[in-house]
């Protein structure tokens, strides 16, 4: 049996000022939401998808738009046909084809039918389908003779019987799939009042980056969290205004914020917030204000937010595990609501193994799920560990004052 993993040696205490994670996202979500709001936009239906509607929309008109055939077959008054239902012989002289196409569609004269296709419109007089297979050819060629007879309102789709012209044919809030793209097609509606979508500009630091696809020199290390954070921030409805990766050097930092500043309405970065000797971000940021502190969880202790030219920061700690953690529990959230997105889902499940977690700070500890409504820890907690968090599809979280727990205990997990 493995050992259950050590607690992670990561300071946790210091002389920053030190807040919850609850007080962490707060801070997070009321900062986000004092960004000014973009107005709806109003997109064509090809790029609607995924979108989320700004306002309630109602039907211009109503659904389906005239009243038409269910079937191939005949339109007839059922009360020509009526005397099929005791086994008599009933044949009508056929006055004409109606075709699902445009044009106007003459009455249909008493004791006569109209062969009538699907969705063509039924001719006024006519009250029934008769489809083809309850149908023979008459003795005559202009003749029908039906076999079954079919009451008022069969195989009719009336005007409006799904939808009246002027009610709600979408509600406000609703993210787009390809029923709501249909329906609002049907109605005529060929573009739609969306809510903006969140831009994000993911700025990650620090010398040692390169690019992913580019051979790392001594020292060097591919930049995980860019990509990383660009798709999280896709994940979660918003989109990606800018993406940069700048070394340690403030003035290509405070460059590189002005630009992102101008196109986005939220700036991540990454990077640099601790207590090293080339702390970026905190270089740049703190004297205009920002609050650099420490955050009660393990990993993603290290946090800041701050406001530049008037766009709202958030600030992550560069170890992979600990970006997108804190991406996660912080920021998408937020861009998850405002995208019209479910929150990611929690659960609860027992333990394959004991574990012994850091006290004093939540720690989030990745994690498989297994048969039985179990969850089984995977690797250890360092934030390091980016390729074990590839393997994991929950986060256990574990709750500040508990730094043990036993092989059965329930925990609380979020789904990745
Ligand atoms: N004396 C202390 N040292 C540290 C503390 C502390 O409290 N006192 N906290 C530790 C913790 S916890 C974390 S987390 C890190 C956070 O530091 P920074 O946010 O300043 O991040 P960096 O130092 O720039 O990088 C940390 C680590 O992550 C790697 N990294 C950074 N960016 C990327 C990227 N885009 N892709 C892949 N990997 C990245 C970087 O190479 C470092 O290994 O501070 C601890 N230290
Ligand atoms: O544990 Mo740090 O908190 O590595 O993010």
């Amino acid at each position: 049996m493995s050992q259950p993993p050590a607690p992670a040696e990561h300071p946790v205490d210091g002389p920053s000022p030190r807040r919850s994670v609850e007080e962490h996202r707060r801070a997070v979500a009321a900062l986000l939401a004092s960004a000014p709001a973009s107005p709806a936009e109003t997109v064509p239906l090809s790029a609607a998808l995924g979108r989320v509607t700004a306002v309630a929309i109602a039907s211009p008109v109503d659904l389906p738009l005239f009243r038409n055939s269910q079937m191939d077959g005949y339109a007839v008054r059922a009360a020509d046909v009526a005397a099929a239902r005791a086994g008599a012989v009933v044949e009508l002289p056929v006055v004409g084809v109606i075709a699902a196409a445009a044009g106007e569609v003459a009455p249909l004269p008493p004791g006569t039918a109209a062969r009538i296709m699907t969705g063509a419109p039924v001719p006024a007089g006519a009250d029934a389908i008769v489809p083809v297979e309850d149908t023979a050819a008459g003795a005559d060629p202009t003749t029908v003779v039906v076999r079954r007879a079919r009451g008022v309102g069969e195989y009719v789709r009336e005007r409006g019987d799904d939808l009246r012209a002027g009610t709600e044919l979408l509600a406000a809030g609703i993210r787009l799939s390809s029923r709501h793209i249909a329906a609002l097609a049907a109605a005529g509606i060929g573009q739609v009042a969306v809510r903006p979508r969140a831009r994000v500009a993911v700025i990650t630091t620090g010398a040692e980056l390169v690019a992913p696809g580019t051979a790392p020199g001594p020292g060097q290390v591919h930049d995980a969290n860019g990509p990383a954070l660009a798709a999280a921030v896709t994940e979660a409805g918003a989109i990606v205004s800018v993406q940069s990766r700048v070394s340690d050097d403030p003035e290509a930092l405070r460059e590189v914020l002005d630009a992102a500043a101008a196109v986005s309405d939220v700036i991540l970065t990454c990077g640099g917030i601790s207590k090293g000797d080339f702390e970026v971000v905190r270089a740049v940021l703190e004297p205009l204000g920002a609050w650099v502190g420490s955050v009660a969880m393990q990993p993603g202790g290290p946090q800041a937010t701050a406001v530049h030219r008037g766009v709202p920061v958030v600030c992550a700690p560069g170890n992979p595990v600990s970006a997108q953690l804190s991406f996660e529990l912080f920021v998408a959230p937020p861009l998850r609501e405002a995208a019209g997105l479910p929150a990611a889902a929690r659960e609860r499940r027992t333990l394959t193994r004991e574990l012994r977690s850091l006290p004093g700070v939540v720690q989030l500890l990745r994690a498989r799920a297994v048969d039985g409504g179990r969850i089984e820890p995977v690797a250890g907690p360092g934030s390091h560990l980016v390729a074990a968090m590839a393997r994991a599809d929950r986060i256990i979280e574990v709750p500040a004052e508990i730094d043990r727990l036993d092989a059965g205990d329930e925990v609380r997990a979020w789904v990745l």
